[in-house]
């Protein structure tokens, strides 16, 4: 094994906890949230295991943070809409070349992102589920697939580095030279179950059940099209059996979006419908659909 970096994670939420409880077992891991937290973590494996995992969980006006080695790499994983304030803040606290992983659902902060960091911004997309329980534990509801690379294919050796330590921690993770396609693949899915969950307040797997079937069904043949329009490549199997999948492998996760109605938190609307609807706008095509459900989704 190689010799282990020090990563910091920004977000102490339901993925920042996930990340933290696997990837500390082999690299040097620091978790960051707002307030100041306890450790260990409980770690709910998706085989029904629970695990006490020793986390270090601090803040960023902890001085003693400050004391390590400089963070390798910073994962970030805030909602799209906090992402921004928070890389400001973070910015205080490391040396500008320091790159960066996004987590976010959606397209809308990695380009900004990208712009903005003077060092590397790889994009993650990931299947994995979780979801918070309290103030220390985490519910991995569900086991996927993690692709990295950076929206230019600027950094495909760091970017196989860090799925290295994905891997290294029991994640599936991969370089992807086409992180755009892959983000743009995972919006697609966020479309098509965030808001119907959040919206009926069920489980990714009840929309296996009429009458959500038929309208998960409506939402991709709306979307599948428009994606195309943009020049998204559809994946191999088609636009359904890529949400399909998705949906069983998360059956039992509360998606980030059902988290956030439950805790009256702002949603990712914006970030996962947002640009779909821009790319109507481009292309002018009616989505009604789509119009529908941006107006039933909370902000
Ligand atoms: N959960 C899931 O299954 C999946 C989530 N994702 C994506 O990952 C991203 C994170 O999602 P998720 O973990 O569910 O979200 P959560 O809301 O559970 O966690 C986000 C965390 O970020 C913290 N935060 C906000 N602003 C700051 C800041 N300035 N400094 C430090 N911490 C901050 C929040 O703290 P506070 O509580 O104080 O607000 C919260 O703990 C989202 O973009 C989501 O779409 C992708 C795939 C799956
Ligand atoms: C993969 C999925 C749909 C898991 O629930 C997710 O990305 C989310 O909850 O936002």
């Amino acid at each position: 094994m190689r010799p282990s970096p020090t990563w910091w994670i920004l977000g102490d939420g339901a993925l920042g906890r996930l990340f933290a409880a696997r990837l500390t077992t082999t690299l040097s891991l620091h978790l960051i949230g707002r307030r100041a937290a306890a450790s260990p973590l409980r770690y709910h494996a998706p085989c029904g295991e629970t695990h006490e995992v020793d986390v270090a969980r601090t803040t960023l006006a902890t001085q003693a943070l400050h004391t390590y080695a400089r963070p390798a790499l910073v994962v970030l994983a805030t909602k799209s809409h906090a992402t921004l304030s928070a890389v400001e803040e973070l910015a205080a606290h490391v040396v500008p070349q320091t790159p960066l992983l996004s987590l976010q659902n959606g397209f809308s902060i990695q380009p900004r992102l990208a712009e903005t960091w003077a060092g590397p911004v790889l994009c993650a997309s990931t299947t994995e589920g979780a979801y918070v329980e309290g103030d220390a534990g985490v519910v991995h509801a569900g086991t996927g697939t993690t692709w990295v690379g950076d929206i230019h294919n600027a950094w495909p050796t760091l970017a196989r580095d860090c799925a290295y330590w994905l891997n290294q921690a029991g994640f599936s993770a991969y370089h992807d030279a086409a992180i755009i396609q892959r983000l743009w693949h995972k919006l697609a899915i966020n479309a098509a179950i965030n808001p119907l969950v959040a919206r009926y307040r069920i489980r990714n797997g009840q929309l296996r059940d009429q009458p959500f079937r038929r309208m998960v069904d409506t939402i991709i043949d709306e979307i599948g099209p428009l994606l195309e329009g943009e020049g998204i490549i559809p994946p191999p199997a088609g636009w359904h059996t890529l949400v399909w999948e998705i949906i069983v492998a998360t059956a039992n996760n509360r998606a980030s979006m059902l988290q956030d109605v439950l805790a009256d938190r702002p949603t990712e609307r914006e970030a996962i419908l947002g640009p779909l609807l821009a790319a109507a706008k481009r292309q002018r095509c009616s989505t009604p659909i789509l119009e529908t459900l941006y107006h039933d989704t909370p902000s």
